[in-house]
């Protein structure tokens, strides 16, 4: 299940963050950088208020890349007790040095390498961090103007990100300016945790204080455990990540139409020998049936995110070359059919650079009868994921 941390500068706001349902409170003083340290008696202040309801984490702070400097932050931070401390490791050649030089007190204390998505991160270190021990690995961002994670690196490469870091046996966590919109796109590759502040704080404005409201917003769009009596092979995760509310879905709401319109990308398709080697525009338009689970929509746990449809497809074609249009529309289909929400989907795949206008297909395809029933009347329907998650990646042809 992913978890919900939550970045606070002391015991007054781990208060809120606990009291709002948060799973790990993150001590940054968001007024000294992206990975400000706390004092280091504000940390056993708060590792005394918390009092163990729930672990705590601090960041080190934005350190030189000096691994005596890291070192000894690191050292002075882990004897407060804190359950993990979290290190940025910013671009420098002295990076591989600096996780060396941490290599031992890896053993006694969950040390998380924080990479900056903003900053061109060398995922090598992915694999250094694993052989020093490292209890995990996150992407934030250094700079906090506003742009969120999603702004620096597309869906497809966080989605890598998190499958690496899960290759060599590390937690992985996603944040950088998160908003609730993010969440439902990011939950689908399954991180170990997602990070907040920004969204924490009125305004989202990261320098004030976190508001509670605000931090059971962000909850409640985490799942944090099934509801009571639900098959287990339902993965909620995924459901929750599409809006979906568990439950019996009143079928007299009916369906709504999501759509995703002029959708254009550069692909590489075409089975003609020409068409290899290089992409082509590709219009994409999508037209999901969506079934109605309440009749006021208040935010992004009432709605199919139209993200996931473009995040899907960035993903499909990030995978290569497709031979077919008819397979990538095929493609799309399944995948937006993943969300038992939906009843039915029309997907068109347009190449724009090969006619007058352009050439292409258009394919409609429906949701399986039983599994359409079900979902209407009783809201619950397998969600193996062929794209994320669980069952078998899907693969483009
Ligand atoms: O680790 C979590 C970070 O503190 C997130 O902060 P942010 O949401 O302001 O980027």
């Amino acid at each position: 299940m992913t978890k919900m941390l939550a970045s606070v500068n002391g015991g007054d706001e781990a208060e809120i963050a606990l009291a709002g349902g948060a799973d790990i409170v993150d001590l940054k003083d968001p007024a000294a950088g992206a990975l400000g340290a706390v004092a280091i008696d504000v940390i056993r202040q708060t590792m005394g208020t918390v009092a163990g309801r729930k672990p705590v984490s601090a960041v080190a702070g934005d350190l030189p890349m000096e691994p005596d400097t890291i070192r000894a932050k690191v050292e002075e931070i882990a004897a407060t007790g804190v359950d993990y401390v979290k290190i940025g490791f910013f671009p420098s050649a002295d990076a591989v040095a600096c996780a060396e030089a941490l290599a031992s007190l890896a053993a006694r204390t969950r040390l998380i390498g924080v990479l900056f998505a903003d900053l061109q991160p060398d995922l090598g270190l992915l694999a250094v961090l694993a052989r020093h021990g490292f209890h995990g690995a996150m992407l934030d961002t250094a700079k906090k103007d506003g742009r969120r994670l999603l702004d620096h690196l597309p869906p497809d490469q966080l989605h890598g990100f998190v499958d690496e870091c899960r290759e060599l046996g590390l937690k992985v966590g996603l944040a950088g300016s998160l908003e609730a919109p993010d969440i439902p796109r990011l939950l689908p590759m399954l991180p170990d945790f997602l990070g907040f502040r920004g969204a924490l704080c009125d305004q989202s404005q990261r320098e004030g204080a976190i508001e509670l409201e605000a931090v059971r917003q962000i909850r409640e769009l985490i799942p944090d455990e099934r509801p009571a009596g639900t098959a287990s092979s339902v993965d909620y995760r995924l459901l929750a990540a599409r809006g979906y509310s568990p439950g019996a879905v009143d079928p007299s709401l009916g369906t709504d139409k999501i759509f995703v319109r002029d959708f254009v990308l550069p692909v590489q398709i075409g089975a003609y020998s020409f068409e290899h080697g290089h992409t082509q525009k590709v219009r994409f338009d999508v037209v999901a049936d969506v079934l109605r689970v309440t009749h006021a929509p208040e935010d992004m746990r009432h709605v199919f995110s139209y993200d996931i449809i473009m995040d899907g497809i960035r993903t499909i074609v990030a995978r290569g070359h497709v031979q077919l249009s008819e397979a990538l529309a095929e493609q799309v289909a399944a995948l937006v059919l993943e969300d038992p929400r939906v009843m039915q989907v029309r997907v068109r795949v347009e190449k724009l650079e090969l006619g007058p206008g352009g050439v292409g297909v258009e394919i409609e395809r429906k949701r399986a009868s039983e599994q359409a029933h079900s979902a209407r009347h009783h809201g619950i329907a397998p969600a193996d994921s062929l794209f994320y998650g669980g069952g078998q990646k899907g693969s483009s042809s």
